[in-house]
């Protein structure tokens, strides 16, 4: 497993300028003593306050989507280069709200995944099954698919990415994996990983589902639970903080 765990907050679509900055002061005067990795993955029009807010703290700069165009006419896109510029660090790609809202395929998460890596942005490549996958007993099946178009794609680079395992069954309704459950799959993706790549011990493997203060913990003690990605619970400084906690023991 990595040195240190990576925990990262996924704030979705929410947030403000007078919010955001009671939250990211909260955090980085909260997380002096942190001895894991954190970053919070923030919508585009906050990057620059981010930025700002954490000068100079341990605390990363992620965002939650990229193009896998390098400029042009692509309206509404925000490129690879342009989260550079803001000293974003990782990149959430195929969250599953964005290949459930927006039909993103396996094969456009892999470009974008790859245009990530290209920039020296990590990405945080987001795999799970649905209520109805798992209850078919697809689970394994579907996240070995999805993470297969990415290292297919990005091939000897694939050990730069992070993997983030969330079952869309849990995200945002509070019922999280058990860490047998969640443990199970990620020995799964490791194996595939490390069927890649040599380096595959030193991938982190994040879950994500409803993880919050009072279960991380537990699922964090799992032996390839490598960190968190976090939706809900990274929006409450407290909460936030105690899954930082939770990661540095
Ligand atoms: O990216 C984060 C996940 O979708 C988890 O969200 P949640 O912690 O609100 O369930």
């Amino acid at each position: 497993m990595p040195e240190k765990k990576l925990i990262a907050g996924n704030w979705k679509m929410n947030g403000s300028l007078e919010a955001n900055d009671a939250l990211v002061r909260a955090l980085v005067a909260g997380m002096r003593d942190a001895r894991c990795d954190v970053a919070v993955c923030v919508p585009a029009p906050y990057l620059a306050q981010v930025q700002m807010l954490r000068h100079g703290a341990k605390l990363d700069l992620g965002a939650q989507d990229v193009s896998q165009h390098a400029q042009g006419a692509y309206t509404g896109e925000v490129s690879a280069a342009m989260l550079r510029e803001f000293g974003v660090r990782f990149c959430i790609v195929g969250h599953s709200e964005r290949r459930q809202y927006h039909g993103e395929t396996d094969g456009l998460v892999a470009e974008k995944a790859k245009t990530a890596l290209a920039h020296g942005i990590t990405p945080i490549v987001c795999v799970g099954e649905t209520l109805a996958e798992r209850e078919a007993g697809k689970t394994e099946e579907v996240v070995k698919r999805q993470l297969a178009a990415v290292i297919h794609v990005n091939g000897h680079c694939i050990s730069e990415i992070v993997v983030a395992y969330e079952p869309v069954w849990a995200i945002g309704t509070g019922k999280t994996a058990s860490p047998e459950q969640a443990q199970q799959v990620h020995a799964l993706l490791r194996k595939q990983l490390a069927a890649a790549t040599a380096q595959a011990e030193r991938v982190h493997i994040l879950y994500g589902g409803s993880m919050n203060a009072a279960n991380a913990a537990s699922l964090l003690a799992q032996p390839d639970i490598d960190g968190g990605l976090i939706g809900g619970a990274s929006l409450k400084a407290p909460d936030f903080l105690q899954i930082i906690a939770a990661a540095s023991a």
